[in-house]
């Protein structure tokens, strides 16, 4: 490195003042990529939460570095340094404090070039180790008698789902990732734009369809905390307002079933005039648009339903979900990937079948994955989920013959009730016809009719099971 005074040093010391020195904890995270053998001592330590050891670099080793042209020396130095402190009692005592830096030394003539360049560049790069490094959370309401209590409490995401796991359909695998991968590169765009660097997905598709999956896998991908919200448990909007305030920036917000939350259903018929003492759905829109658009950055919003139908139109317009990603029931390509994940096979004399009756009978990826689970060899899986398959397809089967069996019936029901009310009109022209008597509401009388004709009149007009959505609200 030649004589030292042609040398300079940079002292980066660990606190600025009383707040932390960012530059030191950059350089701390850069360093640890840094250690080459020559290094003989290191520091090591794991907070009882984190996956992985964290190791740094001790005090009075080096650390030689790169940069374009250039070369620098890095070294973590350390000093004790007194300082007096009061006792119990009022009496003074010393007390011995450490301070630690971390020197960056280099030839005077890069001074320049480590100002300018390096030193940004060393934070960008610990930016982006410790993204790599984060271990992904995920956050759920606390709760006091079953309601919000004002906090969120978090556990890792151990979820293991990724998008190699995922049993879904390639393009539309690949057209996902690229538009997660566009969202976290456009700060400047969205800036530009003067829209909130928000993005909204909704999830729609049968129970085991792999929505849940699919969260976890966007989580894993993009390294985003998850904050998983039940309306539930939810008593106001103003709650929704407080629970946005304290979620952090680089996450997923879920709001899952959005169509079956029946106590929150409930709760709405309560017909309560104060709008912000209860959670009502134009709170929820009200959240999407506004508030959630102007607090914090980079947050991805996700509703999952099973019923799409369901849902009032006004959460499906344009501009508050950006993407509507539709998980079907599995297909032959989502088999194949569940066969190389759980089986480690790409092809096998069984897959014709299996592929053909996949397209022929309505079959989850969760329903197949715990077919794949029953057995490690590959023979003896498949052949168990060919004959899962074969019986849903003759159930399949079956249920299609009672429903044209029932669709058959009530076409003779409608024509026998076509013609008693052609009878009954044909009747109240001529009074003294016989057939009046059968058309009155005397239960007596229609005790007396054919069965199909009296179950047809005491039926309710609609049927009760008409479902509940945020609309009918
Ligand atoms: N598309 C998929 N790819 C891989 N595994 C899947 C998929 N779908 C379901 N599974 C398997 O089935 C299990 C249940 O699926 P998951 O909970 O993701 O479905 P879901 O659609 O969220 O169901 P629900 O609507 O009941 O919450 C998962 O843990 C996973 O093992």
């Amino acid at each position: 490195m030649g004589n030292s005074s042609s040398q300079m040093t940079i002292i980066i010391d660990e606190n600025n003042g009383l707040s932390q020195n960012q530059m030191f904890e950059a350089s701390e995270v850069y360093l640890r990529t840094k250690i080459t053998p020559s290094v003989s001592r290191l520091k090591v330590s794991k907070a009882p939460r984190e996956k992985n050891f964290s190791v740094t670099v001790n005090k009075g080793e080096k650390i030689i570095d790169a940069f374009e042209d250039i070369q620098v020396i890095w070294q973590v130095t350390c000093t004790e340094n007194q300082k007096k402190s009061t006792d119990y009692e009022g009496g003074f005592s010393n007390e011995n404090v450490e301070r630690k830096s971390i020197e960056l030394s280099f030839h005077k003539e890069h001074r320049e070039k480590v100002l300018s360049s390096y030193l940004s560049y060393v934070l960008e790069r610990a930016k982006a180790i410790k993204e790599e490094d984060k271990v992904v959370k995920l956050y759920s309401l606390g709760r006091f008698h079953g309601y919000y209590d004002g906090s969120w409490r978090s556990v890792n995401l151990d979820h293991p789902s990724t998008f190699d796991t995922l049993a879904m359909d390639p393009p539309l695998k690949k057209e996902l990732m690229d538009d997660l991968d566009r969202f976290v590169k456009r700060r400047e765009f969205y800036k530009r734009v003067g829209k909130a660097w928000k993005r909204g997905y909704l999830l729609y598709g049968p129970p085991g369809t792999g929505k849940s999956s699919l969260i976890a896998a966007m989580a894993n991908y993009l390294k985003f905390h998850i904050y998983d919200l039940e309306l539930t448990s939810l008593l106001s909007n103003s709650d929704l307002r407080s629970i946005l305030a304290s979620t952090a920036n680089r996450s997923i917000l879920v709001i899952e079933d959005i169509d079956c939350s029946s106590d929150f259903q409930k709760r709405q018929a309560g017909g309560n005039n104060n709008v912000d003492s209860q959670l009502t759905l134009s709170g929820l829109l009200n959240f999407i648009d506004g508030l959630w658009s102007s607090c914090g950055d980079e947050r991805i919003i996700i509703f999952t339903t099973n019923h799409k139908d369901r849902l009032d139109p006004a959460l499906l317009r344009p501009g508050r979900m950006d993407i509507h990603i539709h998980m079907s029931y599995c297909t032959p390509s989502g088999f194949k990937i569940l066969a190389s994940n759980y089986l480690g096979i790409n092809n096998h004399s069984m897959f014709t079948e299996i592929e053909k009756l996949i397209t022929e009978v309505e079959v989850t990826p969760a329903e197949i994955a715990e077919e794949l689970m029953k057995s490690e060899d590959a023979d003896t899986a498949l052949e168990g989920l060919l004959n899962y398959l074969h019986t849903k397809e003759m159930e399949h089967g079956k249920a299609n013959v009672e429903g044209e069996k029932e669709a058959r019936g009530k076409e003779q029901e409608s024509e026998e009730i076509s013609s008693l009310q052609f009878c009954a009109s044909r009747s109240r022209e001529d009074p003294a016809n016989p057939t009046t008597s059968i058309l009155s509401e005397d239960p007596a009388t229609i005790g007396k009719l054919p069965a199909t004709v009296s179950r047809a009149l005491s039926l309710p007009r609609e049927s009760s099971d008409n479902p509940t959505s945020f609309g009918t609200l």
